[in-house]
């Protein structure tokens, strides 16, 4: 009697068990379509997602993580990495410190706790330069301002904006020629939910003349995301010659990680071409920052973050990547992954003994919803140990190029101006192709990817990636003006940088030496310019832009 109560009591429970459990899987079910819908961007008529995504993962990875992140097996939302913890350990300690989170006043270091952010890390820096030690002038520069100063004082004001803090003649600057253009037609109609992820405002903020504003909050977001947040998904990051992997964040956010390979302080060896130098992880940190002072903003926000190879990437890996790890004899986590190039074991990437320092920038929207252009740099070099490019034995490139569309007329010529004095900051030779968004046609900025061989000479300035500069003899008026006031200060472009890089989780980012190679490049370009102006009207050289 008593054992037939029990297994009808038993029965019982099991029924509202079961029926509980059917319930807890249809919610689930129920609500996942809505999460995921939630992230899915507006898509134009007969662009059927889910076959592309199935052909080619890696494009559409940003919009379906969701669903793939459920098929992982091995993915438990409390699975917490040491470095992860020990990140959690810092924000805590740090919660009061403003300084350890990006700010949108990406220039202030008024309160900068310098013994803070460098907590652990190996002091490169060396001590601060104090910008009225630095003592780099230039006679011939000089004279080159008076003489435009003199001659269109309206136009080359110099003097009055002297004592303005760079961040200020940035913030002026960009009104008077500010013009916002197009967004990406996609995100158009995009709301997405009624919160949106910093990575989704940074997609929907790309506009026809820049990545992102120069105040604009999400940027600094997602720095933060990129740094702090769970990775929850990883995945090889095909084409290329070096490895890459493609990381997705607990809110769905992507970024293209690439691994430290060299110490900072290691130079380019010099038997090496530019061709076969290894990348570097902070040149491509370094590379954001330098391009956001310059308010250019065409480099994709970028940030440093140390990783754990065993909990955040190999467990996170697919098979085909996780054979790659393996025990290096000194006891370190390595892995190779595969590609074209340096994907074996003799090239592969060591933890110390699991920990990696990388380099994360941010994804951009996948390539399907906002399609972009490759070109081909006319500038390009050989990429032959035997060849050079023509442009290195003839002095008429620029001429011919101008035949050319997009570079007939517009922006375009301007814009590869800007990026060669851009590579030639960082030392990158590296340029082969650039990339547009076909949606903005050829009235666009040009992003600048792929900075990972920049950094690599402190000591030599490579004055043929000027090529461009002083074969046209033209600049931009807005940027000329950038790197006069970089010039005269009251900040050096040195200590704009030192400044924009502490904030960075795994700073400092460059040595000592490549930063204060900056201010004596910055030089080198306004002399080119002078140069130029020896044999053309200052008119020809110096280019109005309204853009
Ligand atoms: N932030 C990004 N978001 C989306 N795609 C990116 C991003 N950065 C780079 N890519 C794409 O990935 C490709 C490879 O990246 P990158 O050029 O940095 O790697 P690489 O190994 O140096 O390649 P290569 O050997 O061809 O120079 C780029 O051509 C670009 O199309
Ligand atoms: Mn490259």
């Amino acid at each position: 009697m008593w054992e037939g109560t029990m297994k009808l009591r038993l029965r019982g429970v099991l029924v509202v068990c079961g029926a509980l459990s059917f319930c807890a899987i249809c919610l689930t079910f129920s609500r996942l379509p809505i999460a995921h819908e939630r992230r899915r961007p507006f898509l134009p008529n007969g662009h059927d997602v889910k076959r592309t995504f199935s052909v080619d993962s890696g494009e559409f990875a940003h919009i379906f993580t969701f669903r793939k992140r459920l098929n992982k097996s091995n993915y438990s939302s409390d699975n917490i990495s040491p470095e992860m913890a020990k990140r959690a350990m810092e924000v805590k300690a740090n919660d009061t410190n403003e300084d350890l989170k990006y700010q949108s006043d990406s220039f202030n270091n008024d309160n900068l706790n310098d013994t803070n952010l460098r907590n652990q890390r190996p002091n490169l820096v060396g001590s601060y330069v104090k910008n009225s030690q630095l003592n780099l002038t230039s006679e011939l520069v000089d004279r080159m301002l008076n003489k435009l100063q003199t001659s269109n004082g309206l136009k080359f004001n110099f003097e009055k904006t002297r004592n303005v803090p760079y961040r200020n003649f940035l913030k002026l600057q960009s009104k008077r020629i500010r013009r916002r253009g197009m967004g990406l037609p996609i995100y158009e109609n995009y709301n997405g939910g009624p919160v949106l992820a910093n990575w989704e405002r940074f997609h929907k903020g790309i506009h026809q003349f820049g990545l992102y504003d120069g105040d604009d909050p999400a940027v600094n977001g997602i720095m933060d995301d990129m740094a702090n947040q769970q990775i929850v998904d990883i995945e090889q990051k095909e084409g290329g010659t070096q490895l890459k992997l493609i990381v997705t964040f607990s809110d769905e956010g992507q970024a293209l990680f690439k691994p430290m390979r060299h110490p900072r302080d290691q130079e380019t060896l010099p038997n090496h071409f530019y061709f076969v130098d290894f990348e570097r992880h902070n040149a491509e940190i370094a590379a954001f920052h330098l391009d956001r002072i310059l308010g250019f903003y065409r480099v994709p926000p970028t940030v440093g973050r140390e990783v754990n190879l065993t909990h955040e990437i190999k467990r996170l890996a697919e098979p085909s990547l996780k054979k790659t790890f393996f025990i290096s004899p000194a006891n370190n986590v390595c892995f190779h992954g595969t590609c074209s190039y340096y994907c074996d074991t003799s090239h592969a990437v060591c933890g110390r003994p699991a920990t990696l320092e990388a380099s994360l920038a941010t994804f951009l929207p996948p390539e399907r919803i906002a399609p972009r252009k490759t070109w081909r740099n006319p500038w390009k070099r050989s990429y032959s140990k035997h060849r050079k490019a023509y442009w290195e034995s003839f002095d008429d490139l620029c001429g011919r190029v101008q035949e050319k569309e997009p570079y007939t007329s517009g922006r375009r010529l301007l814009d590869l101006i800007d990026m060669h004095v851009f590579d030639f900051l960082t030392g990158n030779m590296d340029r082969h192709h650039y990339e547009t968004f076909t949606d903005f046609g050829n009235e666009t900025f040009l992003l600048h990817l792929d900075n990972g061989r920049a950094f690599g000479r402190s000591g030599h300035d490579e004055i043929s990636i000027l090529a461009p500069l002083y074969q046209c003899c033209m600049i931009r008026y807005s940027t000329f003006l950038k790197f006069v006031k970089l010039y005269l200060g009251p900040e050096p472009l040195s200590v704009l940088m030192r400044t924009s890089m502490a904030r960075d989780p795994i700073q400092p980012i460059l040595t000592e030496s490549h930063i204060r190679a900056l201010d004596r490049r910055v030089i080198r370009v306004l002399s080119t310019i002078h140069d130029c102006m020896q044999d053309n009207p200052y008119t020809d050289v110096i280019i109005d832009d309204f853009f």
